[in-house]
């Protein structure tokens, strides 16, 4: 194994369903140990570059590597792979089909039992192991296809909106669930449309937009991309220029400021005070990934917004 080798690499990837271009030079790269949001609106081309990442699609164009090769079988026992179209054998029970699948992926029939007991505990369905699949609900069964999909501890975890449908509670229950593997070693490449998830879960991430990257890189690096740090901040006097931040918003006493990238938010406090500005609410945040997905992809109801700067305290 070449340790500096990304798990997966993806580069210059084209995809075309006869006349219609839906990723159109698409690269990135998944490095190992590491969480990756791969993010985009509706329709963008996430599951499509999935699939054809795992061979179910053949591409237009490009090079889609996991470990350094074209996905095939020798891989096959190292991913859990979570697909968007959910479906396990209804008529079954679910601990014959937990058993079933345990066995498919290499353990023995003892090992997968075990597993499933102690998996069926945590999510909190002990009492339905012997029930069938299609006696459960829609979130029920779910669960058990996470189940399947880490039963073996795979090196490698792709994950098509693993927590679609699910309440909070349960929600959490399945993100600690996945961040128990990410911290036991898994490489996790997740698909989401929730932005906490992202800020929870994910080192970096990729923003698909018309088939490209719109963004990429850490949630860091793609909050400074799209406007950095930001101070609100209510005040008296006045607030001197400074290479430390631009003043984006000024009203009687509310400003908002941009930080500069080496600037840190306490260090322009002293500094404002220093200036004898007296300051009576002072808050320091990163434009949240929300915001930034809104200005991508745009805000359909923006036109019938007033425009809100929201609260400081
Ligand atoms: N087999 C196919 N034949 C024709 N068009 C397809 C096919 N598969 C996907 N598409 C089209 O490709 C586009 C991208 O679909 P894809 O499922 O990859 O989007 P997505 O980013 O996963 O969306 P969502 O967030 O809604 O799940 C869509 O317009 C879809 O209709």
């Amino acid at each position: 194994m070449n340790v500096a080798q990304p798990l997966i690499h993806i580069h210059d990837f084209h995809m075309h369903f006869a006349a219609k271009k839906v990723i159109d030079g698409l690269s990135f790269d998944v490095e190992r140990g590491e969480t990756f949001g791969f993010l985009g609106s509706n329709g963008s081309g996430k599951t499509t570059t999935i699939r054809a990442l795992l061979g179910i699609y053949r591409p237009t164009a490009g090079t889609l590597e996991i470990n350094g090769k074209v996905f095939s079988d020798d891989f096959g026992s190292r991913l859990g792979y979570l697909p968007e179209e959910r479906g396990l054998y209804k008529k079954e029970s679910v601990m014959d089909v937990m058993t079933y699948f345990g066995r498919l992926k290499g353990l023995s029939k003892q090992e997968a039992q075990k597993f499933s007991r102690q998996y069926l505990d945590r999510v909190d369905l002990a009492d339905k192991a012997d029930l069938r699949l299609d006696k459960l609900s829609g979130g029920e069964q779910q669960k058990i296809q996470l189940g399947v999909t880490i039963m073996n501890e795979p090196e490698l975890l792709i994950l098509d909106e693993p927590t679609k449908g699910f309440d909070p509670v349960n929600r959490r229950l399945l993100l600690d669930i996945i961040e128990e593997r990410k911290d036991a070693g898994a490489t996790v490449m997740m698909v989401t449309h929730q932005m906490e998830e992202v800020e929870r879960l994910c080192e970096r991430i990729i923003l698909l937009k018309d088939g490209r990257a719109e963004a990429y890189g850490t949630i860091d690096e793609v909050q400074n991309q799209f406007g950095g740090r930001t101070i609100k901040l209510k005040y008296s006097g006045t607030i001197n220029e400074s290479p430390n931040y631009k003043i984006t918003l000024q009203e009687t006493n509310y400003a908002e400021l941009s930080l500069a990238e080496s600037a840190d938010e306490s260090q322009v406090l002293r500094e404002l005070i220093g200036s004898g500005l007296a300051v009576s609410g002072f808050v320091a945040a990163k434009r949240s990934l929300d915001d930034i997905f809104i200005q991508i992809y745009g805000d359909p109801s923006a036109a019938h917004k007033p425009n809100s700067t929201g609260p400081v305290t």
